[in-house]
């Protein structure tokens, strides 16, 4: 190790290697063999300092399992061991902990070196918006000066530190050489430029380079995408690791000559388009809840629409053909375009397709309930029942053969209550709960074109070119279309969007060219359909309001906007 040091202090070059881990809340034993793979692949690239992600010794965002004694155990002796293996001269590391100090904890990055803890950074900026809540749990600490690692002094800051300048203006002041983030932040469509907008910042406040580790994976609702990227002092990119994968980027800050610090160029990965980092982000997330709770696969119910066709194909890329089943259940409404519709899905996937047509139970729910509905007529209750048996056949097959229920929901469904509750809304996750139904058509076109990296499904066309272009029906009574009951989903969308994404009032909607009546409408269906998302399995989260912890409004609640 003294020969490493003395070498590293002689070329005034620091390696670091960027380690993008997929840590499994609560697994710290597995999370520290995940770090030492880390450090070891850190070694084989020559790197001086392993840097890994924000918890990533227990997984983040830990919620109030961070509180439980028996994990802190876990995590002291989990240290010690990390901690120890740093004995062998091999590359120092940085591990994010939960670190307990004077009846306080604090979400921390610690610095192991030479067999020691050498360094205990504590967090100062917590989150607590959007799907944050990190002051229920962790308490904050004031602004740190750098740590010194290997003779270099490293501005270490964890995640929302970077997104206020006083973490940042503290270190500069205090002597840091260059600024290191390790990062939990989760993915949403345009959060790159969001980070990168923030660590620009940083930069140009401190004039010093800036190096951001994320974790990646799914946990839960989020996902995380990984991306680690290092700037220079005059904030140009030198280093953009990979997206949506695991794995060691190097990365390499110089001491010039003149006495300067700077970032040296080193791998660049692209930019993955909107669509792709969309459809990557359901796959990682799908197939994280999947792995990591333990399912052999999933099933799903298969229409011939093209919710449950994109559906399909997410679970297929996630997980392979061989884990995931679906079944049509046709009743007297379905029309013989459904029928082949997803025979050809479920062939073009290669699923197994079991068909279970609904029928006798629609007989046997009509005949039980006819004593007690008497002359009352046909009305909704008989399109849910149809949808409620639907999700007792899956729930069914999940129980018999232990998959797990994919629902097929999407984000403009939701908004409006357009499902059945107890019926297609039935199931344990969801790919589409975030993305509304004029992004389903975008992907399912995006991905008959193309298959996206690291994708376990076929090479061509995932669906026929007729389940996205026919009009979208409930197939629920005769003759029903969507548009039946709502407006067009460009319409509803672009309403839903200026209601949810950027929660507009009315009248600027009308302004844009809105129908009063309509956005007075679609914003009752979306308070009044608070309950049901309430029950609504979890799914992946794509936007910046994403239901649920994003945007959290009351189920009892008289208020409607007027202005
Ligand atoms: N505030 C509240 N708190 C708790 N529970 C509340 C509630 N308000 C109503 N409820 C309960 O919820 C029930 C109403 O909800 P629910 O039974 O789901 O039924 P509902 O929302 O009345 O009907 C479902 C609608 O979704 C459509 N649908 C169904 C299936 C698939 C699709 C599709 O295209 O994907 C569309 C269907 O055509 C129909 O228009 C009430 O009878 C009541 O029991
Ligand atoms: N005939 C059916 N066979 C199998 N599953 C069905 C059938 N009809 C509905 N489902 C399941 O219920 C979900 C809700 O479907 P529905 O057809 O009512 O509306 P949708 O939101 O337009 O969905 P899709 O576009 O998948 O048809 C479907 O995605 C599917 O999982
Ligand atoms: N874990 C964090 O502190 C994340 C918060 C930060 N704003 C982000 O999303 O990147």
């Amino acid at each position: 190790m003294l020969s490493d040091r003395i070498r590293t202090d002689m070329t005034q070059l620091l390696t670091l290697a960027l380690a993008q881990i997929n840590p499994v809340v609560g697994d710290v034993e597995g999370n520290a063999r995940q770090l030492l793979e880390a450090r070891q692949q850190a070694a084989e690239q020559g790197a001086d300092l392993c840097v890994t992600g924000e918890l990533s010794l227990i997984g983040y965002p830990p919620e109030d399992l961070v509180r439980k004694p028996a994990l802190m155990r876990a995590v002291a002796s989990a240290l010690d061991m990390l901690a120890a293996a740093t004995a062998d001269g091999g590359p120092a590391l940085i591990v994010g902990a939960p670190h307990a100090e004077g009846g306080k904890l604090y979400n921390a990055a610690y610095v192991l070196d030479g067999g020691h803890v050498t360094g205990v950074v504590r967090k100062h900026a917590l989150p607590n918006y959007g799907v944050f809540d990190e002051l229920r749990v962790f308490d904050l600490a004031p602004p740190a000066g750098p740590v010194v690692i290997r003779g270099w002094r490293v501005g270490l800051m964890v995640c929302e530190d970077m997104w206020r300048p006083d973490s940042a203006e503290c270190l500069a002041e205090s002597g840091a050489e260059f600024l290191l983030v390790i990062n939990g932040s989760p993915y949403e469509v345009d959060k790159r430029d969001q980070r990168l907008a923030h660590a620009v910042a940083r930069v140009h406040e401190t004039g010093l380079p800036l190096a951001y580790v994320n974790l990646v994976g799914g946990q839960d609702e989020l996902v995380f995408d990984g991306a680690s990227f290092v700037l220079d002092r005059d904030g140009a990119l030198k280093v953009q690791a990979p997206a949506w994968i695991s794995g060691t980027t190097p990365a390499h800050i110089r001491r010039t000559e003149a006495g300067e610090v700077v970032a040296e160029a080193g791998p660049l990965s692209p930019e993955p388009e909107v669509l792709e980092a969309v459809y990557s982000a359901m796959m990682l997330g799908l197939a994280d809840y999947v792995n990591k709770n333990g399912f052999p696969g999933v099933v799903l119910g298969l229409s011939g629409g093209i919710d449950s066709a994109l559906s399909l194909a997410v679970a297929v890329d996630a997980l392979g053909a061989d884990r995931v089943r679906a079944v049509m259940m046709p009743s007297r409404y379905t029309s013989r375009d459904s029928l082949d519709d997803a025979a050809l899905c479920a062939e073009l996937c290669g699923v197994r397709l079991d068909e279970i047509p609904i029928e006798p139970a629609v007989q046997a729910f009509s005949t039980m309930l006819a004593p007690v509905f008497g002359n009352r007529g046909p009305d909704v209750t008989e399109e849910n029942i149809q949808s409620r048996i639907r999700g007792v056949i899956l729930m069914a097959m999940s129980n018999k053969f232990g998959d797990m229920v994919l629902t097929t929901g999407n984000k403009s469904e939701m908004s409006v209550g357009y499902a059945t509750l107890y019926g297609d809304m039935c199931g344990g996750y969801s790919v589409l709960k975030d993305v509304y139904k004029m992004t389903v058509f975008e992907l399912s076109r995006w991905r008959n074109a193309q298959k996206p990296e690291g994708a376990l499904g076929p090479d061509g066309p995932v669906m026929p070119e007729r389940v996205i272009a026919k009009p979208p029906s409930a197939e629920l009574r005769e003759d029903q279309k969507d548009e039946d009951s709502l407006p067009p989903y460009e319409r509803l969308d672009a309403i839903l969007e200026g209601l949810v994404e950027k929660e507009l009032p009315h009248r600027v909607l009308v302004e844009q060219g809105q129908d009063r009546d309509e956005v007075d409408r679609i914003a009752r269906l979306l308070y009044v359909a608070e309950y049901k998302r309430r029950q609504s399995p979890p799914g992946v989260k794509i936007t910046g309001r994403a239901f649920g912890r994003d945007r959290r409004y009351p189920i009892t609640n008289r208020f409607r906007d007027r202005a």
